[in-house]
């Protein structure tokens, strides 16, 4: 098994425990070497995420740097999350337990599968999303006019000043701030969650996977696409959205921590 390592760069003792985890996986007889950008940060060189052919990703940070780990990736990886930041809600391991684990990782471990949403404008592929894909104002307090439809049938139209389209996995973040329900991750579905929407009736949809989504934006106002928090790209305006199930889900390596026992220890006292 080889394993390549992730840090969030901008904290020292971040650093300085990736360089303790590197070691005892050696120790364990397990090959480990930093990425690109934990690499350069420690004055070293590494492999980008994109070109790794470890068979495991371990990643030293908050839930910014999973996100960002997993844009990064070509192929999948399974990817073990030790929490170095302010909620870590990806992150399965505390620091604590992090070296106790990764002595017993050679053995084996299993891996937990989670969704992801690809978009594309015009038949442009334009990336995917862990969390969510957020469609939003360019300009600060405009609203954009929405249609949403689903298997080519108009469901709901209303102007706000953006909408997101998360999955499960995202239902615990911007999704959840913004109104929407906790969703199992189990549940192979998109949940459409409208930001400040100028309508009475307008109300958060989960909706199978396997149907077809589209994304209608239709005022003449410049909007943007944030992938993850991680990647903007302009949308221009008058756009058509299509979103659709990747056929590559994120992996996770199972730690058998209980989602609900995560949400009731991580986001009931933010
Ligand atoms: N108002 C909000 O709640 C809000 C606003 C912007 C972005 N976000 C979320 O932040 C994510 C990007 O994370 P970041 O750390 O780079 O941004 P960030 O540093 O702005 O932090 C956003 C917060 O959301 C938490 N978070 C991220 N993914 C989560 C998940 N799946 N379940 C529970 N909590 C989660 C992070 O721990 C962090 O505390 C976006 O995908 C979006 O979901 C939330
Ligand atoms: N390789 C990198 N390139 C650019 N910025 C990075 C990199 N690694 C980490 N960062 C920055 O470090 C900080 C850590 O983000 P991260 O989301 O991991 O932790 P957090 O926000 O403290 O915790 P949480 O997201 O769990 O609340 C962020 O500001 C992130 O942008």
């Amino acid at each position: 098994m080889k394993a390549v390592i992730v840090s969030r760069i901008d904290n020292a003792e971040a650093l300085a425990f990736a360089r303790s985890i590197r070691a005892t996986l050696s120790e364990a007889s397990c090959p480990a070497e930093f990425d690109h950008d934990t690499a350069i940060a420690v004055g070293e060189s590494g492999p980008r995420l994109a070109e790794t052919d470890a068979d495991i990703v371990i990643v030293i940070g908050g839930d910014g740097t999973i996100l960002r780990t997993i844009q990064q990736l070509g192929s999948p990886v399974p990817v073990l999350g030790i929490n170095w930041g302010e909620v870590g809600f990806l992150a399965d391991l505390e620091t604590a337990d992090a070296l106790p684990f990764l002595r017993n990782l050679v053995h084996g471990f299993t891996v937990e599968e989670r969704m992801r949403i690809s978009l594309a404008k015009d038949g442009v592929p334009l990336g995917t999303a862990l969390n969510e894909a957020l469609i939003v104002t360019t300009r600060p307090a405009k609203m954009l006019r929405f249609s949403i439809i689903i298997d080519g049938v108009v469901a709901e139209q209303f102007r706000a000043d953006g909408l997101l389209v998360s999955t499960p996995t995202g239902s615990t973040a911007y999704a959840m701030s913004a109104g929407g329900p906790i969703v199992d991750p189990r549940i192979q579905g998109f949940l459409l969650v409208p930001l400040a929407p100028y309508m009475l009736s307008s109300r958060p949809h989960l909706i199978s996977e396997g149907r077809r989504l589209e994304i209608r934006l239709e005022s003449a106002k410049p909007a943007k696409l944030v992938l993850d928090g991680q990647q903007t790209i302009d949308l221009g305006t008058s756009s058509q959205i299509h979103i659709q199930r990747s056929p590559v889900p994120a992996q996770f390596v199972d730690v058998k921590r209980n989602f609900f026992e995560k949400v009731d220890k991580k986001l009931r006292n933010l």
